[in-house]
């Protein structure tokens, strides 16, 4: 969960009380974490039957991956963010009025790399950090991009032959790797913790 640092925020309960509206009953940023984080393993061990949310790469997955892992806790869930976001003082994610289009790109070239098949472990790790980072900066929705973005990554691994774990890595971690990436365009943190993830599917 990473703070929005915007003037008008109309996903929370009142201007006054920055706690996100949900479906919980949550009154505290601190009820909500835990109901998030409860509700999110119990949905997201569902994914394992890859069939709940077809393997399509485009927005359509993304969104029905979202919808899946918060649909008990937010009304929007699944649907992008329409409004902009930054993080405290630092840079906006991508304009919301830019999402689908960045989204559509991304794939586009996800589909012209061949969904990431049939790479060395290193060219692999290098292009995942990549889009991990143009994924993080497009930040389609208001909450749970990471945990959107690390459950479509893993799939896609899967897919060209790779168990991308991400239990190795603390939330801390993910977080400095990707301001280090967005912030410096250094890659070297993201790709040594997606390094850190990453195991052959038959090894
Ligand atoms: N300072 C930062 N600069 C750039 N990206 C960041 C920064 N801090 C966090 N992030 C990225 O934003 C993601 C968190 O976004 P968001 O809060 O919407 O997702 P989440 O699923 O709720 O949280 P988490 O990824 O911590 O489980 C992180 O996983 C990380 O990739």
């Amino acid at each position: 969960m990473v703070s929005n640092n915007v003037a008008h925020d109309p996903y929370l309960m009142s201007p006054d009380y920055p706690v996100l509206r949900n479906l919980v009953g949550a009154n505290t940023y601190e009820e909500l974490s835990k109901a998030e984080a409860d509700l999110f393993h119990a949905r997201v061990v569902q994914l394992n039957d890859h069939s709940l949310v077809a393997p399509t790469r485009d927005a359509q997955e993304l969104r029905g991956l979202h919808r899946h892992l918060f649909q008990d806790v937010y009304d929007w869930a699944g649907e992008f963010r329409v409004i902009d976001m930054r993080l405290g003082d630092g840079d906006h994610f991508a304009p919301y009025i830019s999402i689908p289009l960045g989204i559509s790109n991304l794939m586009n070239d996800l589909a012209e790399q061949d969904f990431l098949k049939g790479l060395q472990r290193d060219a692999f790790v290098d292009r995942l950090a990549k889009f991990y980072d143009l994924l993080n900066y497009i930040h389609p929705f208001r909450e749970g991009n990471g945990r959107t973005q690390r459950t479509f990554w893993a799939r896609v691994a899967f897919s060209a032959g790779w168990v991308l774990n991400w239990a190795p890595i603390h939330g801390e971690e993910l977080n400095e790797a990707s301001q280090a990436a967005r912030e410096n365009e250094d890659f070297r943190p993201i790709r040594q913790a997606l390094d850190k993830c990453l195991s052959p599917v038959s090894g």
